[in-house]
């Protein structure tokens, strides 16, 4: 068959894709109706998105997906569909810890794609204040990196705020090295990036440029910008902050650690319904006598709870004293999480909830979102 008459057959195709896309969004349009007629003063119709809908959907389709169109396409694509469908009745309004081209931005579009609106706040409280003020319904934050620990301010914020934690999200992280062309190595003689960025690269800049003179900026896109007015110079950033400054990928992957991984998780006024495999985080504090943690664990282990993480920060309110946050395995409407939490109120000055939500897989960004 000749490539014009080819041509010709997705262009039908095409068209019955696009009917198609109408006829989805009369029906989510619809939905978002149904939504605000149902809302009341104290449930406000405020998030038109439902998570756990959007996941049950990008879920079922790429499991159905066993033809032709790559698996990771059902899902870009479906995304955009459902990012594009709820910006008819409400664009969603998301804030996230810029520039643009970090990796937080990569996090928040591959959680709500193209459609959203996205607010950029130039620090960590700008994305709490954001959400906390109702200028954007949901914000995105990292609040720790498997190589390099806790984001503390997040954690601090967090801990201290009325804020909730609504979803979450683990980016294997891979940092390329970017210039304004396909350069040779031989020719770079500076490589630019935030401190953390060239540490996670260090083993093979020192490999493969010696000679290159590293330097620190204040993110991995000052970074891009740089390498951008720099002719011998390349940057350490995301394949994001390439198509996003117009420049050249000329090595990815070159993380010293293959599992480098960052957590992010979304704010918002409430929780997450539970979904059967969720993750709780919680602040408690301990009363300050001998075998007050011991006992605080024991109300998680007598349970059947398995804690995920726990670590101490200092106390906002009096030196020397801690507040200790925590991940554990579970709702905190399941049974057994309340009766820990129970038990768990008895042992302890303060426990407050930060919320439970969907645990899920680290993911490895095969494309920009
Ligand atoms: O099912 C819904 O609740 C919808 O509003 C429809 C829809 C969709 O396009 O499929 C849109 C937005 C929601 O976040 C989830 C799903």
């Amino acid at each position: 068959m000749s490539i014009e008459s080819l041509r010709a057959q997705i262009d039908a195709t095409d068209e019955r894709i696009l009917d198609l896309l109408n006829e989805r969004a009369k029906l989510a349009l619809a939905i978002g109706h149904a939504k605000k007629a149902a809302a009341s003063p104290d449930r406000p119709a405020a998030l038109m998105r439902d998570p756990e809908r959007e996941r049950a959907v990008l879920e079922r389709l790429t499991n159905l997906a066993k033809g032709d169109f790559p698996r990771d396409s059902v899902r870009a694509v479906f995304r955009e569909i459902m990012s594009g469908c709820l910006s008819l009745e409400q664009p969603l309004q998301v804030a996230f810890l810029g520039p643009e081209g970090t990796f937080t931005q990569m996090a928040a579009r591959y959680l709500f794609g193209l459609s959203a609106q996205y607010r950029e706040a130039a620090t960590i409280e700008g994305v709490f204040d954001a959400v906390r003020t109702g200028a954007a319904a949901l914000g995105v934050v990292a609040i720790e990196n498997s190589t390099e620990g806790s984001v503390t301010l997040s954690a601090d914020l967090l801990i201290d705020g009325e804020l909730s934690v609504r979803e979450e999200l683990v980016l294997l992280i891979e940092h390329a090295l970017l210039a304004r062309d396909k350069v040779a190595f031989s020719s770079v003689q500076r490589v630019y990036s935030h401190p953390q960025a060239l540490a996670q690269c260090r083993g093979w800049l020192t490999k493969n440029l010696p000679t290159a003179q590293l330097v620190q900026t204040a993110s991995t896109t000052a970074a891009a910008r740089e390498a951008l007015s720099d002719p011998a110079g390349a940057a350490v950033a995301s394949p994001l902050a390439a198509e996003i400054h117009g420049l050249s990928i000329v090595r990815e992957r070159i993380q010293d650690r293959k599992e480098n991984a960052t957590r992010f998780i979304v704010l918002g006024r409430e929780d997450a319904p539970r979904t059967g495999n969720d993750r709780t985080t919680l602040a408690f504090s301990v009363l300050n006598e001998r075998g007050a943690l011991r006992r605080v664990l024991s109300a998680f282990e007598d349970e059947g709870v398995n804690l995920s993480r726990l670590e101490s920060r200092p106390s906002q309110e009096k030196p020397w004293d801690y507040v200790f946050l925590a991940d554990l395995d579970g709702h905190r409407l399941d049974p057994n999480v309340q009766r820990a939490f129970e038990n768990l109120r008895a042992h302890c000055a303060m426990v407050k909830i930060l919320g439970s939500y969907a645990r899920r897989e680290a993911i490895r960004l095969t494309a920009v979102p």
